[in-house]
């Protein structure tokens, strides 16, 4: 696991006043730790193109220059001309050595992009963007420093300054960023970073379940109750990633649950040993208030999914104790309208996925919500988390049933909802990386066959 910032000049700060170290001396660190990324990758003679700002940004970019040069056959291109203290001490220091400048985007090995970082306001001018533009048509291999320029800069790397920003994790950020590695700054990272409630999970942050006990039985595993309504087909898939994942029992429960896999049980009601419950998955519109109160009429742990998150009795759902919602971005913002927080766009929410999770949460600490994207958040109380580890082998119908069986699962199996949630998370997306077929061809039963490779 490691923590994401809203920002690191605070962190930046703590470095000079705690621990003696200059501006200076952390932007030669940020140089060298590019440089050294540069050399592991390409051999000397190779050629580089670095594109710079007029910020620290671009000072960064200068001072890579003069620790590349002459190894490397170095070019520089000045956008605007240095006007931050660093970036003209950097620009002097580099003219002292004499190096080449270019005025154009020139064919290259590597392309670096220090335009702006996290200083960038506002939007780009037509010239900055048509650089852009043509640095992204090239085909060098591409590296961000610090941050992708404006979200605009198609990077194969990011090389991020002391600590990885949340920024960097927004959906429609992650087909920017490419590769992020984060550069020390003359500190060691857990020197640099202090204390965050944002959390990246790491795929070996993965807890699976296990069968270490020997005097057990299918009890000892808990029983999930998926509970199903029109679309049966939903329930189906999640019953049996459920089953998969070591729930001892699993039911489908409701009026419609013929043709269903011999291995799942059935029944109208909530079986008696039930332990854990997944609803609102191909709930579809045919049970009444009434009729979903009978499933909701006891402190069971529950996972709402789907449907049931754009009805009205998602307000009593909210009031339970041990409860996961996982909502897609626009279900999410029907949860943020029932729940009379936010009436917004899909296109609002994207933008402020981070905002709009913190606000849900501060609102219902109990709830262990799951907000699904290319980038998925998971957050409970003051506690959030993104796994950035999906892809979009994902993107099929079916995909999300098979997370809610995951974590209908574990929930079954008395994991904490919290815990229930971000492990069951990080299985999901280990089975799209573990699939070996073509990215367009995974479907929801690949996955579920795949759970007993983990
Ligand atoms: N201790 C530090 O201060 C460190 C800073 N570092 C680097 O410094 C960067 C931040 O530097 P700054 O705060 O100077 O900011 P940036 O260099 O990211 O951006 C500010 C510059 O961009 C220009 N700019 C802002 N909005 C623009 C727009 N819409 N169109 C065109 N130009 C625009 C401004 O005129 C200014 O010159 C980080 O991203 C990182 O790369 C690193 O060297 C690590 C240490
Ligand atoms: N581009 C993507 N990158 C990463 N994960 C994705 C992507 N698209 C979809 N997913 C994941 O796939 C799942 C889709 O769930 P959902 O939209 O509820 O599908 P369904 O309801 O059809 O089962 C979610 O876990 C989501 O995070
Ligand atoms: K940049």
């Amino acid at each position: 696991m490691q923590k994401l910032y809203d920002e690191v000049s605070s962190l930046d700060k703590r470095c000079y006043e705690n621990f003696g170290l200059s501006e200076d001396i952390l932007m030669e660190h940020a140089a060298d730790g590019m440089a050294d990324f540069i050399k592991s990758k390409f051999s000397k003679g190779s050629s580089v193109l670095i594109v710079c700002g007029s910020g620290n940004n671009g000072a960064d970019g200068i001072a890579l220059a003069r620790l590349l040069h002459p190894d490397y056959n170095v070019k520089i291109l000045h956008l605007k001309k240095p006007k931050s203290d660093m970036a003209k001490l950097q620009k002097k220091r580099l003219d002292a050595i004499g190096l080449k400048e270019c005025c154009t985007i020139e064919s290259c090995d590597v392309l670096v992009d220090a335009i702006v970082g996290t200083g960038f306001r506002g939007e780009f001018n037509p010239e900055i963007s048509s650089v852009i533009d043509e640095m992204n048509n090239s085909d060098a291999y591409k590296i961000a420093c610090d941050v992708p320029s404006g979200y605009k800069f198609f990077a194969d790397a990011t090389l991020t300054m002391g600590a990885l920003k949340k920024d960097m994790y927004l959906d429609a950020h992650k087909e920017y960023v490419g590769d992020i590695k984060v550069i020390d700054l003359g500190v060691g990272r857990d020197i640099y970073e202090c204390e965050s409630n944002w959390n990246l999970l790491d795929l070996e942050d993965l807890n699976l379940p296990n069968r270490n006990k020997k005097d057990t039985h299918k009890g000892s595993y808990g029983h999930l109750a998926c509970v199903v309504g029109e679309k049966i087909g939903a329930g189906v898939l999640c019953s049996k990633s459920a089953l998969r994942f070591g729930a001892g029992l699993v039911s489908v429960v409701g009026y419609n649950t013929t043709n269903i896999p011999h291995s799942i049980m059935s029944s109208e009601l909530l079986p008696k040993t039930t332990s854990a419950i997944a609803i609102g998955m191909g709930l579809g519109d045919s049970y009444s208030d009434m009729d979903l109160k009978s499933f909701l009429n006891n402190d069971y742990p529950l996972i709402a999914d789907a449907d049931i998150l754009h009805m009205d009795i998602l307000q009593e759902i909210l009031k339970r104790e041990n409860v996961v919602l996982t909502p897609h971005a626009k279900e999410f913002i029907s949860v943020l309208r029932l729940c009379k927080l936010a009436d917004i766009s899909v296109d609002e929410l994207q933008k402020n996925r981070f905002k709009y999770v913190e606000l849900f949460c501060k609102t219902y600490p109990k709830v262990t919500l799951l907000l699904k994207g290319a980038n998925v958040i998971i957050a409970k109380d003051d506690k959030f988390f993104i796994n950035p580890h999906g892809s979009s082998k994902l993107a099929k119908g079916g995909s999300g049933d098979v997370l809610s069986g995951l974590i209908g699962s574990l929930l079954a199996q008395r994991y904490t909802p919290l815990e229930a949630t971000f492990n069951a998370s990080l299985a999901h997306v280990s089975l799209a990386l573990n699939y070996t077929g073509s990215d367009f061809s995974l479907t929801p039963d690949d996955l579920i066959s795949q759970i007993g490779k983990l």
